[in-house]
């Protein structure tokens, strides 16, 4: 059976600000019961539109973000019940986050060796010889030359302060390595190296890794599973050999149709109106208001999860699924033609 090395059970992440009338507090549904079980070895691949929780999501696995409410499970153990210091040993050890940008992610003041030995300091792994022993071993791991290990940040690539970023997270030999958008702030000559270099390292060190990216076809290349999120909800889970044709959730339908170069020539899956707001969440489906499909079950209730045709890894939560085989083209075709007049929208109440 494969290791689970960290899971969420029904998380939910909610932020309190400002907003609205004057001296009202608005509540943000930044995650609304997240389940998802990451295995040894395997790469889940997070997508979905700006604002709908996949950072969240990467943040709460990772120990930055407490859940309102849910377990948040690193090696069994339900984090959150551990004091302060119990954590920050307990998650620093089985889960790494890759942050997007390197430049303001690393500290500039240090050098390359002292960004690298910290964790191993922090954590105290070791003697001193061996913490230095570990640091040229990281460098040689991500690719560095050991003459940059003096350097500062800002002397450095943006690819090679990345792969300083990549080694750091790796350091305590995690797991589970989270990686936010790793490329996006890099420029486009280098992003191919560091996507590369993590597809070897999670081979080569049988890691899980957590990919997030806007880049739809990257996170398809680099994914054995994707996570579709919307609104803050997990919608859809499908092996990534399927997509986009074996998914079954309008939605993920609709994203993948909108990425060029996935599919045919055809204009994307129209969708009706924006993103609702995440303070005032549609009641039942949180797509339906969107969604070509909907009637009025879907403003109702919440779909439970139900299997797709992809197999038993394949779960999504849908009223009325897209039949297997439909292609593309009929979908465009259906939701053009589909007399969609959005239900009123009703506000979910959560505690
Ligand atoms: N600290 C916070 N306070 C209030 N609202 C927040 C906070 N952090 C996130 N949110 C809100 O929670 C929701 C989810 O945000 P999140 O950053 O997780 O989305 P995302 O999918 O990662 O977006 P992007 O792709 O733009 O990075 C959004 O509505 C966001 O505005």
């Amino acid at each position: 059976m494969n290791e689970t090395v960290a899971e969420l059970r029904d998380v939910h992440v909610v932020h309190r600000i400002s907003g609205g009338r004057l001296f009202e507090r608005q509540r943000v549904h930044a995650l609304t019961g997240a389940d998802l079980a990451i295995a040894r070895g395997e790469t889940v691949g997070i997508v979905g539109e700006s604002g709908c929780g996949k950072s969240t999501l990467a943040k709460v696995l990772v120990g930055l973000q407490r859940p309102t409410s849910g377990q948040v499970l690193v090696a069994d153990t339900d984090v959150w019940t551990m004091s302060p210091a119990q954590r920050r040993e307990h998650i620093g050890a089985g889960v790494g986050m890759v942050f997007q940008d390197p430049s303001t992610s690393l500290n500039r003041r240090m050098a390359i060796r002292r960004i690298l030995r910290d964790p191993l300091d922090v954590h105290r792994r070791g003697t001193v010889a061996q913490r230095e022993e570990r640091v040229r071993e990281l460098m040689a791991l991500v690719g560095l030359p050991r003459s940059v290990a003096d350097a500062l940040p800002s002397q450095l690539s943006g690819g090679q302060r990345q792969r300083v970023s990549i080694a750091r997270a790796l350091a305590l030999e995690p797991g589970l390595l989270i990686a936010d958008e790793p490329t996006s702030a890099l420029d486009v000559s280098v992003r191919a190296q560091i996507l590369n270099l993590l597809m070897d390292l999670q081979d080569r060190l049988d890691l899980a890794m957590v990919f997030v990216s806007h880049d739809i076809q990257t996170v398809k290349r680099v994914s054995d599973r994707i996570v579709t999120m919307y609104l803050g909800r997990i919608v859809e889970q499908a092996p990534a050999r399927v997509m986009p044709e074996g998914a079954a959730h309008p939605y993920t339908r609709a994203l993948f149709s909108a990425t060029p170069g996935l599919l045919s020539p055809l204009d994307p899956i129209p969708l009706v109106g924006p993103v609702p707001s995440a303070t005032r969440p549609p009641s039942g489906c949180p797509f339906r208001t969107r969604c070509w499909r909907a009637d009025d079950l879907c403003a109702e209730t919440m779909p439970p999860f139900g299997t797709g045709a992809s197999g038993t890894t394949h779960v999504l939560r849908c009223h009325h699924p897209v039949p297997s085989g439909t292609s593309d083209a009929e979908l465009v075709d259906m939701a053009r033609r589909a007399t969609h007049t959005p239900t009123p929208l009703h506000v979910e109440e959560h505690a």
